[in-house]
């Protein structure tokens, strides 16, 4: 059952950053337990994920691209998307200087007073504003950090007294970077559907006109003990996919492949496309929404910047026909307001796509 707002704070009593200003032991509710997914320290695996360029993907440069190599490139993100669900993507078009503006003003924000970014604080109950992660069970284990959540796309459903006045330039600089992400996304969703022999329009039609798109900037203070908490606990996305953008000094970003924990490089200029749950029931789960997890840095704070695309909520989504034959019959019913489905189990401690297999 959800705590009360007074319970929840009750147990938040004390900031994350205050703790790692003074270089606090993390209080028990931060300690990582037995995990399925191994300890914190498990050895990590040394794969390393594809690097794709995704200017291979766009009509225009396309034409007078070798055909073949267009067809390689969609070869390789065929088969990122269906063992590890994630890769590096160069090529995006997004300027260096605009992505270092973005990584810049996220941590001009967090560097803040308490009190100025309270100003843009989440309300109890709701998606968006400046805070922890809601706390919904007294079991549940803490995160080491701190999120602004702001919806970008559609563009009505942007609440803009929740977008930071502090940086002064902090809401133009995202405005362009949210919608220079937009284009990039819709590129990607046609050629997801190309590398899988599909008409491009197979996965973009089903996110409908009003697609969602909502930012989340993510900040982890210096943790005293990384081998015991975490910055994210591992989770799938519930986003059709996400565009993250990563610090670019700070690692702390892992992917589990193969049972194994897998280190994702920084890499400044490129951006890490993340398949979310939506992607992997649209193609029947031949696309994987991979376990992931940060975790944290005795020394070195860290930013991320992670901007996930949904359907429109009361859209009904599934499986794209031509994905489902006697070979491979239908894995998912058909959804609704899937964010919502994810939430719940999420406070149940329940596998949201377990929920909807068939
Ligand atoms: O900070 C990161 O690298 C990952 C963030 C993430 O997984 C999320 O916001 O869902
Ligand atoms: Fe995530």
């Amino acid at each position: 059952m959800a705590l009360s707002s007074v319970e929840a704070i009750a147990l938040m009593s004390k900031s994350v950053e205050e703790m790692s200003i003074k270089g606090e032991e993390p209080p028990l509710e931060f300690i990582v337990k037995d995990s399925t997914f191994g300890s914190i320290e498990s050895s990590l695996s040394l794969v390393s994920i594809p690097i794709i360029n995704i200017s291979l993907f766009s009509s225009p440069s396309s034409s007078h691209l070798d055909p073949k190599q267009v067809e390689d490139e969609l070869d390789k993100l065929r088969s990122a998307l269906s063992s590890a669900g994630c890769f590096q993507a160069i090529g995006h078009g997004i300027s260096s200087s605009l992505l270092d503006k973005v990584r810049e003003v996220t941590k001009q924000f967090f560097a803040l007073p308490m009190e100025e970014k309270q100003k843009y604080a989440r309300a109890v109950n709701e998606g968006e504003g400046y805070g922890h992660d809601v706390v919904v069970s007294e079991k549940q284990i803490l995160d080491w950090s701190y999120r602004l959540a702001l919806n970008v796309f559609p563009e009505d459903q942007r609440r803009l007294e929740l977008w930071p006045r502090n940086p002064t330039h902090f809401g133009e600089i995202f405005h362009e970077y949210g919608t220079r992400i937009k284009s990039v996304m819709e590129l990607l969703y046609k050629a997801m559907a190309k590398s899988l022999k599909l008409e491009e329009d197979s996965f973009s039609k089903q996110f409908g006109e009003r697609a969602m798109m909502q930012t989340r900037f993510n900040y982890y203070p210096p943790c005293s003990r990384p081998d015991q908490v975490l910055g994210l606990k591992p989770h799938t996305d519930k986003s059709g996919i996400t565009v993250l953008l990563q610090d670019g000094e700070v690692e702390g970003l892992q992917v589990f492949i193969e049972d194994r924990w897998v280190r994702i490089p920084s890499i400044p200029d490129a951006l890490l496309v993340n398949l979310g749950d939506q992607m992997q029931i649209m193609s029947n789960g031949i696309f994987k929404s991979p376990v992931h997890r940060v975790v944290t840095n005795s020394e070195k704070m860290r930013v991320s910047v992670a901007t996930l695309s949904e359907p429109e909520p009361e859209r009904e989504i599934g499986p794209v026909d031509c994905l489902i034959d006697e070979k491979r019959p239908r894995l998912y019913r058909n959804v609704k307001n899937y964010g919502a489905i994810n939430y719940e189990c999420y406070q149940q401690g329940k596998i949201a796509l377990e929920t909807v297999k068939i």
